[in-house]
């Protein structure tokens, strides 16, 4: 019998904080139609003639603060969670790592595991909630390459895992630590998405973001909605805490361009609690499974730096999972049980 496949697949990173690879990997990455998800001839407009010359130099400069001897943490925490879990699954398991843009590439960790001559191929991406942008572009590209095989073997694709338990639990472990120090109140501050992609996730055509709090509960109608997943995880990590409703809230980060994303914002949360006199304030993010550029710098430096102008003192990162051995645990219960 030959061995069980395993792609761990995380979003990307650029090969170097340099102008020109930022450039080549916002282009890949934004040229998704996923992602900008308009018609071919406006998405080549704004990708290439507006959002890749004018954001490139912008995002090189953050990255270069975020870059370590090592690399971008994104790849890094990814190589270390392939690595402790292919030890974790032994001799049975063939483990690829992949990032959807960039390097490892997602056709050559494929190939490296057809020549592996693997039975069976599980594709995990390395995101707890479903999106479109995010998980439904893995699975897609996954299927292209795939389907031209010749021997296709078995294979399955995990859609989410927002609510695994092994998984809530170190957010909320992580947390802990900060607990005594003295919380005004902890923000659960989620990658956002545009609204647009909520309705188009929605399978009833009825429901978000036509229903009063569409998406504060997760019921059949949502249960794709990646809003409706965050909420979900935010109110399981809140629970295992034992925070009341009044301690915590969730907002979105990472906006992109004009059209309206999910609300609410995390600037605007962050203007709202200094305006109730909040000073300390714990943020988790859980829609990351490693610290990357949007934890390390999105909250770390420009949300405390925009608290900090607002009467606030301090914005606290509760680092991700990272390549914490209880994340290990997790991952590996997800691979085994996920269907
Ligand atoms: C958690 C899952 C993610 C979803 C969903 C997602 C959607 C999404 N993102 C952009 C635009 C950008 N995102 C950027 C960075 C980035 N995004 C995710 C994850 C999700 N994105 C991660 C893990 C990272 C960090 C990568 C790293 O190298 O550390 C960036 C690049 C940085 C910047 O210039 O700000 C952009 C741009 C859109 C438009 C979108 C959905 C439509
Ligand atoms: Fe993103
Ligand atoms: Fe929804």
């Amino acid at each position: 019998m030959g061995k069980k496949g395993i792609l761990l697949v995380n979003l990307g990173t650029p090969d170097s904080p340099k102008t020109a690879d930022v450039r080549k990997y916002l282009d890949e990455f934004l040229m998704d139609g996923r992602v900008i998800d308009v018609n071919p001839v406006l998405r080549t407009l704004l990708v290439k003639g507006i959002i890749v010359p004018f954001r490139g130099p912008k995002s090189a400069k953050i990255y270069k603060e975020i870059w370590t001897e090592q690399g971008s943490p994104l790849l890094i925490y990814g190589k270390n969670v392939k690595n402790a879990i292919a030890d974790r699954l032994g001799e049975d398991y063939h483990v690829e790592l992949a990032m959807r843009y960039q390097s490892p590439s997602i056709p050559d960790a494929l190939e490296r595991l057809k020549q592996a001559k693997v039975d069976s191929i599980k594709v995990i991406p390395l995101f707890p909630q479903y999106a479109s942008a995010s998980t439904g572009s893995v699975h897609q590209l996954v299927m292209e390459i795939v389907s031209q095989w010749q021997a296709i073997p078995s294979i399955s694709f995990v859609n989410s895992y927002y609510d695994h338990p092994g998984m809530i639990k170190v957010f909320a472990d992580n947390t802990r630590k900060y607990l005594d120090e003295g919380w005004d109140h902890i923000l659960f501050s989620f990658h956002g998405v545009p609204q647009r992609h909520m309705r188009k996730a929605d399978v009833s055509g009825e429901h978000c973001l036509k229903v009063k709090d569409c998406c504060k509960t997760l019921t059949e109608n949502n249960k794709f909605c990646y809003s409706a997943q965050c909420h979900q995880t935010a109110k399981l990590i809140a629970e295992e805490l034992n925070l009341s409703d009044d301690k915590y809230s969730l907002c979105f980060q990472s906006r992109l361009g004009n059209d309206p994303w999910m609300q609410p914002y995390t600037s605007d949360v962050l203007k709202e609690l200094a305006g109730k006199g909040v000073k300390r304030i714990l943020v988790l993010c859980p829609a990351f499974v490693a610290d990357c550029l949007e934890t390390l710098f999105e909250i770390s430096f420009e949300y405390q730096e925009e608290f900090e102008e607002l009467g606030g003192e301090k914005v606290q990162l509760v680092e991700s999972l990272n390549d914490n051995p209880a994340w290990i645990d997790a991952l590996e219960d997800i691979i085994l049980n996920k269907n």
